[in-house]
């Protein structure tokens, strides 16, 4: 399906996140082709296809709340044969929430990141299998390839699109993080950021909203969550 015209939403979904949200899921980051980097200058994070719950979750763009575990992550020390880190050309004009963690360079990062992801085939790549590609509102120094991300997914934005450029899927995805932005700026959203989920714990399964976690922005014990901006 092509993009269809018109100017889009500044905002999705409902003030309060209504079912299925929220969705959980965890696992690694993953491989995917390269491209988010190389080709769209927007990196995203591949976790497994299996980690996927509900499995037949419509395939489109969401967005929600996500942290690292990078205690297994890839060394990412410069070396000669090293691969070339992932570039963000495409994003790194738009201002992100500051983080106050020293992100990655430490085994800890317990940063809460606004995120945006992509669930589905890719439309303007025509892959074969599907795929989950989360791209963090945040401009990190270094891949993470190897670390656990948990992610807590909050809402739907749109469907996946066929484009007729590069440039046009480019501009699509830089809106779809501008809404993100003001969606999670709710404050019903924004609670979200102290689910136990995101922290390391287990969580009643996807859906269960029982667990609405410690509140807004700030610190709570010892963890330190982003900021967004004013
Ligand atoms: C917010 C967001 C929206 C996206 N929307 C689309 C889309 O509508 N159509 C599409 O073909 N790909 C879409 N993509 C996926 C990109 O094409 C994908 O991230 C890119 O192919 C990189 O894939 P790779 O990580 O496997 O290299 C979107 C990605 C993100 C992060
Ligand atoms: N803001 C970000 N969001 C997601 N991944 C990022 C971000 N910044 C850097 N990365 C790194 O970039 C990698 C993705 O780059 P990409 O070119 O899309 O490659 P791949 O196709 O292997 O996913 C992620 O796995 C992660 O290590």
């Amino acid at each position: 399906m092509g993009r269809p015209d018109g100017p889009r939403d500044p905002i999705a979904g409902p003030d309060t996140p209504e079912a299925p949200f929220p969705l959980k899921l965890r696992g690694p980051v993953i491989k995917g082709f390269g491209r988010g980097s190389k080709e769209l200058g927007i990196p995203t994070a591949n976790i497994p296809l299996t980690q996927l719950s509900p499995p037949d979750l419509p395939s489109g763009i969401y967005y929600g709340w996500c942290t690292l575990d990078t205690r297994s992550a890839v060394s990412q020390t410069p070396t000669p044969s090293a691969p070339e880190p992932s570039s963000n050309h495409a994003v790194a004009d738009l201002a992100y929430p500051k983080s106050t963690t020293a992100g990655l360079n430490t085994n800890t990062d317990t940063a809460v990141y606004p995120t945006v992801l992509s669930i589905g085939y890719n439309p303007y790549y025509k892959n074969q299998q599907r795929s989950v590609e989360i791209h963090m509102l945040h401009h990190f120094e270094h891949d993470f390839y190897g670390a656990m991300l948990s992610l807590v997914i909050l809402g739907f934005i749109r469907p996946e699109y066929d484009y007729v450029s590069k440039e046009a899927l480019v501009e699509d995805i830089r809106e779809d993080i501008r809404v993100a932005q003001r969606s999670l700026e709710r404050e019903a959203y924004g609670r979200w950021r102290g689910d136990a989920w995101l922290h390391g714990g287990g969580g009643e399964g996807n859906g269960v909203s029982s667990n609405m976690g410690w509140g807004s922005a700030g610190q709570k014990d010892g963890v330190v969550v982003s900021q967004m901006i004013d």
